[in-house]
């Protein structure tokens, strides 16, 4: 395999300590999916799991965790309430709260849908959670439905929008994405968070710092693709990582993985299954080129 160069500023995954165990890479767990979307969160899952972190419990509406946990024997699940609609309800919180106490970092978002209880749901667990949590897709647009929008959030939060979602964050349906990079910033800076705002150069940035991600292809254009970054960047949160370093190493392995995938597929034909078999390639090339730059 032929070796790469890290760009300058690339954070460093630090080498796994030879009697390290699972419990040292973190437990994560990944709330979402309803019923239609079990894949998405399946996804974000499977990349938590590729990207290293110890242990991955995935929390979803229980009409579909069968389909959930057969895609993965390797992570656990944890059933929740559904709603009529497919939902998880609001009284999902006391279950998610049991193991919200043993989770290092937290997901949410992918494939959960839209409803009034989910909307408070999911601001009561962004509220008070107080490790890293990394909120995405539906997560999201729950978030940007909040009255209070320009409050600091409490605890470290990555919040991953493509530009639609980020439009609905700001409140700005017209936004270019030249506006939305300054705008990605501003709002980084005032909700005191990381924002990845994803596109075919995805920024990252905490207000202060920014990251124009130079790997990615237009193969990633393709459903599901932003599941496994949330997945990936979680699994980064899991090992520690600070929540801007997580998001820009997910961002780079993310690129990278499909770079590496288009050179044996195609761009059309890449998905975001076939994404998470390049992620250990991906992952490979980095830690001989981190092993490398520091010998
Ligand atoms: N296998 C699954 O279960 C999947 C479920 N998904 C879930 O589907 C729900 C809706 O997600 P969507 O992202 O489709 O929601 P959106 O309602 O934000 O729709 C995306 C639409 O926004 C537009 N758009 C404009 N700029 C864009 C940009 N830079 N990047 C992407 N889209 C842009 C596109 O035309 C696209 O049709 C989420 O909960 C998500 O997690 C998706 O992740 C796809 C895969
Ligand atoms: N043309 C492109 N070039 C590089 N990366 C892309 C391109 N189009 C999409 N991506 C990447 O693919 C991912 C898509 O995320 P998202 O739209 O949330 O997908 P989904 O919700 O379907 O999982 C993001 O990481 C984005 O940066
Ligand atoms: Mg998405």
């Amino acid at each position: 395999m032929s070796s790469i160069s890290l760009p300058a500023g690339l954070p460093i995954l630090p080498r796994r300590d030879q009697h390290s165990h699972k419990g040292t890479f973190g437990r994560a767990l990944l709330i979402g999916g309803s019923v239609g979307m079990a894949g998405s969160i399946s996804l974000s899952a499977r990349a938590c799991l590729k990207g290293g972190a110890g242990l991955v419990t995935v929390a979803v509406p229980d009409a579909i965790l069968d389909t959930v946990a057969t895609f993965d024997a390797a992570y656990m699940t944890w059933p929740l309430p559904t709603d009529r609609s497919g939902h998880l309800p609001f009284h999902a919180k006391s279950k998610i709260s049991e193991k919200l106490e043993h989770a290092d970092c937290v997901a949410i978002g992918p494939g959960l849908g839209q409803s009034r209880g989910l909307f408070f749901l999911v601001n009561d667990l962004v509220d008070r959670f107080s490790g890293p949590m990394v909120i995405d897709a539906d997560g999201l647009n729950l978030v940007a439905q909040r009255a209070e929008k320009t409050e600091p959030f409490a605890a470290p939060r990555v919040l991953t929008p493509h530009l639609g979602e980020f439009r609905r964050l700001v409140g700005k349906p017209q936004l270019t994405m030249e506006e939305a990079t300054a705008s990605a910033i501003e709002f980084a800076d005032k909700r005191k968070c990381v924002l990845v705002l994803k596109g075919s150069q995805t920024l990252v940035t905490d207000g202060t710092r920014q990251w124009k991600n130079p790997t990615g292809n237009p193969g990633l254009a393709t459903g599901g693709s932003g599941d496994v970054l949330t997945g990936l960047t979680t699994a980064m949160l899991a090992q520690r990582l600070s929540v801007y370093d997580a998001a820009v190493l997910a961002v780079y392995l993310h690129g990278l993985a499909a770079d590496l995938a288009v050179q044996e597929t195609s761009q059309p034909g890449l998905t975001a299954s076939d994404l998470l078999d390049f992620l250990e390639s991906a992952l490979c090339q980095y830690t001989q080129a981190r092993d490398a730059n520091s010998a």
